[in-house]
């Protein structure tokens, strides 16, 4: 297959999490979560749909995994829902959770696929976000528990460990625009929920090392922010500043962009060595460039935030900007320099209105072309010496798409969320025979 050529021991994977594909939400002594109480929440999920369901992981977890043995990959990124090891947050873990999560490693295991293990993707046990989940510095401390807890259980089989994904969306969307769960209108004063997870991050990676985990990094989503005129470049700074930096710089130099640190809990700095805890692998999630304009009167933040116009969108309203990822692995490169490990990409990926065809194939020759590009300005990148180590596509299993619900689909595999059945599409095919033809 004519391509990009990535190095041999590149590691070629696939992405998921807990809350988007589990399900079985109330069984197997699960507590319930943020996201649980968000999708009860009238209005909050397009169709008021829930992830109750998903796409029943919980108990069909055996075919998934035969699915992905299928593919080839190396790994596998899945994420524990902390509310199924630690119902309420604290205390003993739960053994039926625990026990769920080892038949899920052992298949892993089994087919020879890698688990990278997520500890945190956005559904924090109920308990926790009722004594204000990460405005309240005590849940980064609940959260190195949960992380040591994981360890000293999986660090055997699960060698990559992630504490904490995309924590800018949950401080952003989740806090300061009421977009995710739990649902807040901060603003600005959601600020503090970013320092306590990027203070959970470094008290994760201190717990995991000492439990034994072999390597620790991130999965951050990350993006170019344009300015889209001339006078446009301070209010670019400013988004990149909130929407990277205030993620990357306290892990990778051990300091907060200056422009918020206002805004961050008094005391910050004395996390900050925490923080900084070094990581062997730096996570990126992603998907596509911003925008920001010169804020608009009234605007209470430094910046307006405007669409990228003038590329083809997914259905999921995102611009299809293969070389925006290339610019961003190269400018972290160039402005974090010996302070970034390696690279991995945690995700990536596009939505498109897949169907199952009347000859049961589904042909999503958009995503082919998508993949294809993206790993091209992935090959570019490391052309220009940024050094990338592996790639997760976003997801394996069309999945519960947060506050769009269903409607996006994400997958390799098709979900008929009725029958739940899947079926590989013609993009899981075409994933397999690349990976087979770089080993
Ligand atoms: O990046 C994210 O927002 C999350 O990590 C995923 O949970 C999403 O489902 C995916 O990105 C598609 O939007």
């Amino acid at each position: 297959m004519a391509g990009p050529q990535f190095p041999a021991d590149f590691l070629w994977g696939v992405s998921a999490s807990a809350f988007q594909i589990e399900g079985a939400v109330a069984e197997g002594g699960r507590g319930r979560s943020s996201w649980d109480t968000f999708c009860a929440t009238p209005g909050k999920i397009a169709g008021d749909e829930t992830a109750d369901v998903a796409c029943d992981h919980y108990h069909r977890y055996a075919e998934d995994v035969a699915l992905m043995a299928g593919l080839g990959v190396d790994a596998y990124r899945l994420s524990f829902a902390w509310p199924r090891i630690q119902p309420d947050g604290s205390g003993k873990p739960n053994p039926e959770g625990i026990a769920f999560y080892d038949r899920l490693l052992d298949a892993l295991c089994a087919a020879g696929i890698t688990p990278v293990g997520t500890l945190y993707h956005w559904d924090t046990p109920q308990p926790l976000e009722d004594a204000g989940g990460w405005r309240n510095r005590e849940t980064a401390l609940r959260f190195g528990e949960y992380a040591r807890i994981a360890a000293e259980r999986f660090a055997d089989r699960v060698p990559m460990w992630i504490p904490i994904n995309e924590p800018m969306v949950t401080s952003i969307y989740g806090y300061a625009i009421g977009q995710y769960a739990p649902g807040e209108f901060l603003l600005l004063d959601a600020l503090p929920t970013a320092h306590h997870q990027n203070l959970a991050h470094g008290l994760a990676v201190q717990a995991l090392r000492a439990a034994g985990a072999d390597q620790v990094g991130t999965a951050n989503n990350h993006g170019p922010v344009w300015p889209v005129g001339p006078d446009d470049g301070d209010a670019a700074s400013a988004m990149d500043e909130l929407i990277n930096r205030l993620f990357a710089d306290p892990v990778l130099l051990g300091r907060y962009p200056d422009r918020y640190t206002e805004h961050l809990p008094a005391g910050f700095a004395d996390d900050l060595p925490a923080i900084a805890t070094p990581i062997d692998f730096y996570g990126v999630n992603y998907y596509e460039p911003q925008a920001a304009a010169s804020p608009s009167p009234g605007n209470p933040l430094p910046f307006d935030l405007v669409p990228v116009e003038g590329y083809p969108m997914t259905t999921n309203d995102s611009p299809i900007v293969p070389g925006a990822l290339t610019e961003l692995l190269v400018g972290m490169r160039d402005r974090y320099g010996d302070a970034l490990p390696p690279i991995h990409i945690t995700e990536n990926g596009c939505s498109f209105d897949d169907e199952v065809g009347p000859d049961g194939r589904v042909r999503d020759g958009a995503r082919i072309e998508f993949l294809e590009a993206h790993l091209r300005a992935l090959a570019d990148a490391m052309a220009a010496g940024v050094d990338v180590r592996g790639y997760f596509v976003w997801s394996i299993l069309d999945n519960f798409e947060w506050s769009k619900g269903y409607a996006p689909r994400f997958g390799l595999v098709h979900v008929d969320f009725k029958t739940l059945q899947r079926t590989p599409k013609d993009s899981y095919r075409w994933y397999r025979d690349l990976i087979a033809s770089a080993r």
